[in-house]
């Protein structure tokens, strides 16, 4: 993470207010999008004719009860697992009908993932955890892992397994490693939802700064006060866009309380 930004969040122009000019990057469309887990009686509408725009260089939160359909429609944004009806374009790339065994790709070249439990190899140290990911996308160089610890905060952290990491920097080095790739689109599932109010907040705020350098980010989260430094927020109801509300100024995170 370069912290070219201190202040302000991009407009849709991409300035920011005391910042260089940002790429605006990730935004996407969807239409009619479907998804239903099991069949016959057993069947699940997890996404049920789901329409949502995003715009590149957003920062969107998206909002919902539990089984609403949040982690699904994270998981096909990603590429994870595929639509079953409906149209989706993702940073650029129409995934429409795109098979699972072409979604990697996508995923490689495109998004980002940072999940609630980190999900870190146990037996890598930190610096070996993001490097791992460089070599086996093939983005991202070894010589870029350091800088990149280093930027959220981790730099006297490199050669420690997870289990001598916090949650906290645990989730640092879980998102180093979604960003090496220098991902378009930044999909965090509940990234604060196993830390500390203190700790969820530093995390959140590399979220923004990644953000703030032109990354879309979208995050799905239980926690309403996160709503407040979104441009975007989305509300789900039983696999359906209750509502979105656009946020024309999102709070810094450091104003920012629960
Ligand atoms: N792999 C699966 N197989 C069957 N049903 C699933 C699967 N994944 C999700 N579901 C169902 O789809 C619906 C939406 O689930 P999803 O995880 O997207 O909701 P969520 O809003 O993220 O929930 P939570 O806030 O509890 O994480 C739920 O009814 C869930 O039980």
């Amino acid at each position: 993470m370069t912290h070219t930004r201190t202040g302000g969040v991009p407009d849709r122009t991409g300035s920011a207010s005391g910042g260089a000019r940002a790429v605006l990057r990730g935004g996407a469309r969807l239409r009619g999008l479907s998804k239903t887990y099991g069949s016959g009686e057993a069947a699940v509408s997890a996404l049920d004719g789901v329409d949502l725009d995003l715009e590149a260089g957003e920062l969107a939160v998206v909002l919902g009860p539990s089984g609403s359909g949040k982690t699904t429609l994270l998981n096909v944004l990603g590429g994870i697992e595929p639509a079953d009806g409906g149209s989706l374009e993702v940073a650029g790339v129409d995934l429409t009908g795109r098979r699972p065994s072409r979604l990697a790709g996508f995923r490689r070249d495109h998004v980002g993932f940072v999940f609630q439990f980190f999900n870190l190899v146990p037996t890598l140290t930190a610096r070996e955890n993001v490097e791992v990911m460089a070599e086996l996308t093939g983005r991202g160089a070894r010589s870029d892992v350091t800088g990149l610890l280093e930027s959220v905060g981790l730099g006297d952290r490199l050669d420690h397994f997870p289990a001598q990491l916090s949650g906290g920097q645990q989730q640092r080095v879980a998102l180093a490693r979604a960003l090496v790739t220098d991902p378009d689109l930044l999909l965090a599932d509940e990234p604060t939802g196993a830390l500390d109010v203190s700790t969820g907040k530093a995390v959140l705020r590399l979220l923004q700064e990644t953000n703030r350098e032109g990354r879309g980010v979208l995050m799905v989260t239980h926690n309403a006060a996160v709503a407040r430094m979104a441009h975007r927020v989305v509300h789900m109801r039983d696999g359906r866009i209750e509502s979105v509300e656009r946020n024309a100024r999102p709070a810094d995170v450091r104003d920012v309380d629960w």
